[in-house]
């Protein structure tokens, strides 16, 4: 896949030497990586190699784990992520997960209830926001009939629509995306697929994905991890296409191909 070049605000997350421990188990080694602007960098590997982890590092998830300790240096556009404040990290940050999680509130609410939560005033204002998000993930005819229904009475795809929409509606530079496909039917997979590729011009994407032929579609960089003494490890990362047809590391060229993981 291409890179953009379309101008974009997002900024660029530099990891340098990210290390993660969940009290005295190393869950992930020293990780050195860059995610760029208007490009999807794909996280893949083994179960238990650390992905989720990493991502978790960059808004600071990891600390809502008790005991978890993270090293090394996260840089967003050159200022260290614990220059900011949590929240307003968490903002600039999002974060979608592997399983839809709207809010037990209207459609509505679970735009206007972070909305508010973030000082934006006025209701046409929140109702503005509401519909430009619902657009961009390609929601708003789905669903424009019947904003004041529970979020809950939405299918599975069209749930991890909101829930991508709601993270937007904050108006992050960064998405975080933890297998957001992987617990959707197919149809729904492919558009929620769809969507992030046309998002992907204006934010930074760090995605991890199991599903291999995703992050070739999908990913402009590709960062493969494996299990090294019971902790994750980047064993390679590079461009997505020269990573596939010409990997460096032999566990990467038997992962790629299935044999191994
Ligand atoms: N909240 C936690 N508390 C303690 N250990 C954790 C926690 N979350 C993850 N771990 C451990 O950290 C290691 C890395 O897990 P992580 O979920 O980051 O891997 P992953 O590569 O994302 O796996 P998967 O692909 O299955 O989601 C594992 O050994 C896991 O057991």
């Amino acid at each position: 896949m291409t890179s953009s070049t379309s101008p974009t605000t997002a900024p660029e997350i530099r990891l340098d030497r990210v290390r993660v421990h969940y009290g005295r188990d190393k869950a992930l080694h020293p990780t050195s990586l860059v995610a760029r602007p208007g490009e999807i960098t794909a996280l893949v590997g083994p179960s238990g190699c650390g992905k989720s982890t990493l991502l978790s590092a960059v808004n600071r998830m990891t600390d809502l784990v008790p005991g978890s300790r993270v090293g090394g240096t996260i840089l967003i556009d050159g200022m260290s992520q614990q220059s900011f404040p949590v929240s307003r990290l968490r903002q600039i940050v999002g974060m979608v997960f592997q399983h839809p999680n709207p809010f037990p509130l209207s459609i509505r609410d679970n735009f206007h209830f972070p909305l508010k939560e973030h000082s934006v005033r006025g209701r046409a204002e929140r109702d503005r926001r509401t519909r430009l998000v619902l657009e961009s993930v390609g929601l708003w005819d789905e669903v424009r009939d019947r904003l004041d229904r529970s979020a809950l009475q939405l299918s599975g795809g069209q749930q991890q629509r909101l829930c991508l929409a709601r993270t937007l509606v904050l108006e992050p530079g960064v998405l975080l995306l933890d297998e957001p496909c992987s617990a959707l039917d197919p149809i729904s997979a492919q558009i929620v697929e769809e969507h992030i590729h046309k998002l992907r011009e204006q934010y930074t994407i760090l995605m991890v994905t199991h599903n291999l032929s995703q992050a070739r579609r999908l990913s402009d960089t590709l960062a493969v991890f494996w299990q090294e003494n019971g902790a994750g490890r980047l064993i390679e990362s590079g461009p997505t296409g020269s990573v596939f047809d010409a990997p460096a590391n032999p566990i990467t060229r038997d992962y790629c191909m299935g044999v191994v993981g």
